[in-house]
């Protein structure tokens, strides 16, 4: 067999093997949360960018979301802001979320959004302000101190979580073939702006949009065991126990939270994936053996 054959008989298998998986989220919502541990990469975001054209020129439906936790970090830092988190949230004044805003809203959104285009796509970057497509509300969460073992509220500032997901504008940019690419960032009722962790902004788009697939990008193989083991699939009573136990902390928190409302609102399947791996959301969508953790009902 000739080196050309060879290598064309490579690529129908190859082929032949993904087709069936293409035919499967033809038409399909398919939302991906890019962590902003999952980029920095130069070559990483090209990879990242075609792949979401390559859905959309397969006949998906890509709806970006993207997060920039460092990033920020690194802006309040240059500002003299301290950085404070807790239960994997960033507590939030006011001058934190308009960083918050420009960093999200402004450079990382466009970065991403030109990234697409590069790759002869139209995506278009908004945020939860844009087309009333999100509302929030200030967040209400509470947390068990390790030492009293007593409940405690937590105030996170202009922490939001999403309370209304109007889906008129993504509807129509599924029909105009535009890429939506949104920064957790939303209005309150209260005329407030609010820092919304980008896991949980997904998962409402995800959960709203009635997604096939969810899958969030960070900088793990997935939702890893007490050993650093990486756990292959998960039920929602399962990673509920993980997180009370403390096996599931910090980001992981959010992350594993939207998993299970996620499942809970409909969402057929959510992955917890590797971003730094080049191509993870082909892979993931289009072979046999998807990576990361599958959180399953
Ligand atoms: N059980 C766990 N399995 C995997 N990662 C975990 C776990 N518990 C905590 N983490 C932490 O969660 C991080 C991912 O969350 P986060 O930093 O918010 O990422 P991203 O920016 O991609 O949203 C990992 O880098 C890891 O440090
Ligand atoms: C409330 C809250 O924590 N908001 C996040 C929003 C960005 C984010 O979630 O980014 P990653 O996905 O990269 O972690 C923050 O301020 O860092």
């Amino acid at each position: 067999m000739t080196e050309i054959t060879a290598t064309a008989e490579m690529q129908a298998a190859l082929l032949s093997r993904a087709l069936p998986y293409m035919q499967r989220y033809e038409h399909k919502t398919v939302v991906v949360k890019y962590g902003g541990h999952a980029m920095g990469d130069i070559e990483l975001g090209k990879a990242f960018a075609r792949d979401i054209a390559l859905l959309k020129q397969s006949g998906v439906n890509p709806i970006v979301v993207h997060g920039g936790g460092p990033q920020i970090g690194a802006m309040l830092a240059k500002m003299g802001i301290e950085s404070k988190f807790e239960g994997g949230l960033r507590v939030t004044d006011q001058k934190t979320v308009e960083i918050v805003e420009m960093v999200l809203a402004g450079s990382i959104n466009k970065e991403i959004v030109a990234l697409i285009n590069a790759e002869g796509e139209w995506a278009i970057g908004l945020c939860g302000k844009d087309g009333n497509m999100v509302f929030a509300e200030k967040a209400r969460k509470t947390m068990i101190d390790p030492d009293s073992n007593i409940e405690r509220v937590l105030d996170l500032g202009f922490v939001g979580e999403p309370v209304e997901v109007d889906r008129t504008l993504l509807d129509l940019l599924a029909r105009s073939e535009m890429i939506p690419v949104l920064a957790p960032v939303a209005p309150g009722r209260d005329g407030h702006t609010y820092n919304i962790n980008a896991d949980t902004f997904a998962g409402a788009i995800a959960g709203a949009c009635q997604a096939t697939r969810l899958l969030f990008l960070t900088d793990v193989p997935g939702v890893l065991d007490k050993n650093k083991k990486l756990i292959d699939e998960l039920t929602v009573a399962e990673a509920k126990a993980l997180i009370k136990d403390g096996t599931v902390s910090g980001g992981m928190i959010p992350k594993v939270e939207t998993c299970i409302e996620a499942i809970e609102r409909g969402v057929e399947g959510v992955v917890i994936l590797n971003g730094k791996t080049p191509h993870a959301v082909l892979l993931e969508l289009f072979t046999e053996h998807g990576a990361g953790t599958l959180i399953v009902p």
